[in-house]
């Protein structure tokens, strides 16, 4: 039997959300419904985040109110507070996610305020989410380096795990939010998070803008973690992080998994119709 990893689906809304075009909701709900065909069972599709922030994420209601739901697959949407737990709820995401920095500087231009204000904020989110049975995800971001303070100590993201775990994140994923990782720093941060955190908790998130992601997803299924995320056709970036370049791309990862005899349970043919469409709204 192959060992099993997991492609966490955030194209449409990681991918999407730093596009210049406000695109169509219609083309969102499309790009969703075919990714729902693909066989992934997460699918980041919305953010309940400031319009005025982030106005490509605008619609993240309408968008989650306009998929055709796939049994089997959770539709999931980022939630900065509880005025965004509030709307995703009501908008019947599956799950939520919390994202928090290991950088102050990173967390300030992402969320304006410090990390441990950030924290405070996610705190009646997680309390809520529990109480009415929605799982949080918990992301980390500028896990080895960030557009502000420069490298991050992975002292410091080892930290924000564990808070993110005390807060019931039932996984952590970790973003190199500007693709700056190499093999050995991301094994260097990992480390030090694995003191805090399983390995099947954890999940990878790479930028590709120095090309080293799928390097940096090996050295990570050698240190145990089963889980990456990736968006089709390579989309993404951050408003709120200069440098960013795409997140490494689904059918790049899904390609590499393979090659290295991991089955990931995805219909590829399916994921390059996604890319296509993709990379089509990005053109558009
Ligand atoms: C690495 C990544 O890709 S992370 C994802 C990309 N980054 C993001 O999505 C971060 C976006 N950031 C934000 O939306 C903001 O920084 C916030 C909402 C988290 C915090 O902003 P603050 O200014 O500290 O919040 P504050 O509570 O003072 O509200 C500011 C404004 O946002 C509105 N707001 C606050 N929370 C939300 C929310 N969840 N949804 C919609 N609007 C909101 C307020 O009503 C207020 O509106 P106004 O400007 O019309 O008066
Ligand atoms: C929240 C994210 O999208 C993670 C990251 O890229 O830092």
């Amino acid at each position: 039997m192959p060992d099993t990893v997991e492609i966490f689906e955030v194209g449409p809304r990681d991918g999407l959300q730093n596009e210049k075009r406000q695109i169509p909701t219609a083309e969102k709900i499309a790009l969703v419904d075919l990714l729902s065909t693909a066989g992934f069972r997460r699918i980041e599709i919305a953010s309940f985040v400031s319009p005025r922030w982030v106005p490509q994420m605008a619609d993240s209601a309408e968008v989650l109110a306009g998929i055709t739901r796939m049994p089997g697959v959770r539709y999931a949407a980022l939630t900065p507070n509880m005025r965004g737990y509030e709307g995703a709820r009501a908008a019947r995401a599956d799950e939520v996610a919390i994202f928090g920095s290991a950088s102050e500087g990173f967390s300030r231009a992402n969320v304006n305020c410090s990390i441990e204000e950030s924290l405070e904020r996610f705190a009646p989110v997680c309390a809520a989410a529990r109480a009415d049975g929605i799982p949080v995800r918990g992301y980390i971001s500028c896990v080895i380096d960030c557009p502000y303070d420069g490298p991050t100590d992975p002292a410091a993201v080892a930290r924000v795990a564990a808070r993110l775990r005390d807060l019931g994140c039932y996984e952590i994923s970790l973003g190199d939010t500007i693709g700056q990782g190499r093999p050995e720093t991301v094994a260097a941060m990992l480390r030090a998070v694995l003191q805090e955190v399983p390995a099947a908790r954890l999940a990878g998130h790479f930028h590709d803008t120095a090309g080293r992601a799928l390097a940096n997803i090996e050295a990570s299924l050698e240190l145990g973690l089963r889980v990456f995320d990736a968006a089709v056709g390579g989309l993404g970036g951050c408003p709120y992080a200069p440098g960013a370049a795409g997140n490494v791309a689904t059918e790049a990862v899904a390609a590499r998994l393979a090659d290295l005899g991991y089955a990931t349970g995805l219909d590829r043919e399916v994921i390059a119709r996604g890319a296509e469409m993709a990379r089509a709204m990005r053109a558009a």
